[in-house]
């Protein structure tokens, strides 16, 4: 079965209209995304956070470098401190010459996909952050529409990247889940895959996971992006999952909800 998240971003970008028009959110802030290079899945989530951007009536700043420039530094301390930017978005990969500093500087009330060591620690302590990364929570947005109580439940999470894996481990221990976190170097990957309630999965390794891979009542969340045939396709390789197993696709799934998330967090107003 296709867990498809439309109706949720409808009805999440109904929400943030209401919430916009009664003044809980600030929709005058503008949002500021910053892309170096041409990385197709950072390419591709800017491309979603246009049209959506488009379709709140939000203002979108973008800034692309193709190579590495002071300009960078300049751009981006000019619009971290002008008050009409409510957020700002590093895409990854970022310049590595440029990773630390722009990370550091950054200001943490601004720090929309939650990367500053403010909002890190925050989250990773059991406080609260001013922003948790965008991605992670579509993530778990889209997985509780459909398993709402996630307690006591076998989880994988195949990634252990600082805005997808880690972050996604304490939002699933927050939710009691028992949560095994794998990557490149896991041994056995199927034996994990094989016991799992949830799959989350963000490899970017194009069609890698089969249905038989999987558990045959299985969730599968997939947050990968791979080039197959030249075109964006998710970890997951659809052809041939039981009805019994549920998946969600690529386009149409995390990825829709992760650009109305993080749109969502610029127009927070926070407290001094
Ligand atoms: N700072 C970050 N940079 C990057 C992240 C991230 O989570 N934080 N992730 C990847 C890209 N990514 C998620 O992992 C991602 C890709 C695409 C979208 C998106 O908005 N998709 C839409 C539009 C599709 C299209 O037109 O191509 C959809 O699926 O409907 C969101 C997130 C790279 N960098």
């Amino acid at each position: 079965m296709e867990l498809r998240s439309d109706q949720i971003k409808k009805d999440l970008l109904d929400k943030i209209k209401k919430q916009i028009e009664e003044g809980t959110l600030d929709g005058t802030k503008e949002c500021c995304v910053f892309r170096f290079g041409e990385d197709s899945g950072a390419k591709s989530y800017e491309r979603g956070l246009v049209k959506t951007a488009q379709s709140l009536g939000i203002k979108l700043r973008t800034h692309h470098y193709d190579q590495m420039t002071d300009q960078i530094l300049e751009d981006f301390a000019r619009e971290n401190k002008d008050d009409q930017v409510g957020g700002i978005l590093l895409l990854e990969p970022i310049f590595k010459e440029v990773e630390d500093q722009l990370k550091r500087d950054l200001d943490p009330k601004k720090d929309l996909d939650g990367v500053t060591l403010y909002n890190r620690g925050a989250l990773y302590s059991g406080l609260t952050p001013y922003h948790i990364p965008a991605t992670p929570r579509a993530a778990l947005m889209l997985c509780k529409s459909y398993w709402q109580d996630l307690s006591g439940k076998e989880v994988v999470v195949i990634n252990r990247t600082t805005v997808v894996g880690k972050p996604l481990l304490h939002l699933l221990l927050k939710e009691n889940a028992t949560v095994t976190l794998c990557h490149s170097k896991t041994k056995n990957l199927k034996d994990h895959l094989k016991r799992a309630d949830i799959v989350f999965t963000a490899t970017g390794r194009a069609h890698s996971i089969q249905s038989e891979d999987v558990g045959d009542h299985a969730l599968v969340i997939d947050i990968g992006l791979g080039m197959k045939d030249g075109k964006l396709v998710g970890d997951v390789d659809y052809q041939g999952f039981k009805d019994s197993q549920v998946v969600t696709p690529v386009p149409g799934g995390v990825g829709a909800l992760t650009n109305t998330l993080l749109l969502e967090s610029c127009l927070k107003k926070h407290r001094d």
